[in-house]
């Protein structure tokens, strides 16, 4: 155990969404009965298997690092921030805002005040690598269970990770079968963590790799995000 390499992943999303008991259960593969209130930051690891079923498997520690949502350590919780190698945005799918309010957890995640200066951010483009820091992003909207109809209609016509060009789960984080091995929603993560994982530990080899090609949408749904210095 003690060499397995590990990538760091935030979970982003306002207080109250079901960023703890998301990440609880894809750690556990169970529903936490119970989540409390995150206060700081949080931190499930989850071993992952990269490339799974192919020679070159490999085990990784993924490291979910569920961010409190509160506006109150706005201003502190950047200190959890730097460095990750991904983001799992999460919105509720009952609230309309919540999903509105991941533009502003973009932001917030991006622009990083000091050391190397401000950073700031691009719109998704999936077809830009080169030259740039690359970041696998994924969004996921909980409380499926709690959704209207309508809501979920409003939702396909006003969808961020359709306009961040993301791939998206929806799902009843309280259903232990929401990420049963096999299930379209526990595909699309596990390629989103093998995604982190090449992008943060195989970044020199990527053009070599087999099947690494961005436009390649069903090996790697999840976009890249685009970070430039700027002034
Ligand atoms: N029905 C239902 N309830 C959910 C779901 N996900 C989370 N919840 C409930 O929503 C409430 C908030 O969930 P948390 O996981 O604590 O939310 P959080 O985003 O971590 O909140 P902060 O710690 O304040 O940032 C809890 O009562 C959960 O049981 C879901 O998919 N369906």
């Amino acid at each position: 155990m003690a060499n397995i390499e590990k990538v760091k992943v935030l979970v982003l999303g306002d207080s109250g969404v079901g960023k703890t008991s998301l990440t609880h259960l894809i750690a556990h593969n169970e529903p936490i009965s119970n989540p409390s209130w995150t206060v700081g930051c949080s931190v499930e690891v989850k071993l992952h298997e990269f490339r799974e079923g192919t020679p070159t498997q490999k085990t990784y520690f993924v490291e979910l690092w569920d961010i409190g949502g509160s506006s109150n350590h706005r201003s502190t919780r950047n200190v959890f921030y730097n460095p990750f190698h991904g983001i799992i945005f999460v919105h509720d799918l009952t609230n309309r805002k919540s999903q509105q309010n991941l533009k502003q957890w973009l932001a917030e995640v991006m622009s990083k005040e000091g050391g190397k200066g401000k950073m700031v951010y691009d719109d998704f483009d999936s077809e830009v690598f080169a030259g740039s820091v690359m970041l696998p992003i994924i969004v996921i909207g909980t409380k499926l269970d709690q959704a209207s109809e309508k809501r979920l209609k409003m939702k396909q016509c006003n969808d961020i990770a359709q306009d961040w060009g993301a791939d998206s789960i929806d799902m009843n984080c309280m259903d232990p079968g929401s990420l049963a091995p096999g299930s379209s929603s526990a595909v699309k993560l596990s390629r989103f963590f093998d995604k982190v994982i090449e992008v943060r530990y195989y970044k020199k080899d990527y053009t070599n790799l087999p099947n690494a090609h961005l436009s390649d949408k069903r090996r790697f749904p999840a976009p890249l995000l685009k970070l430039h210095h700027g002034d």
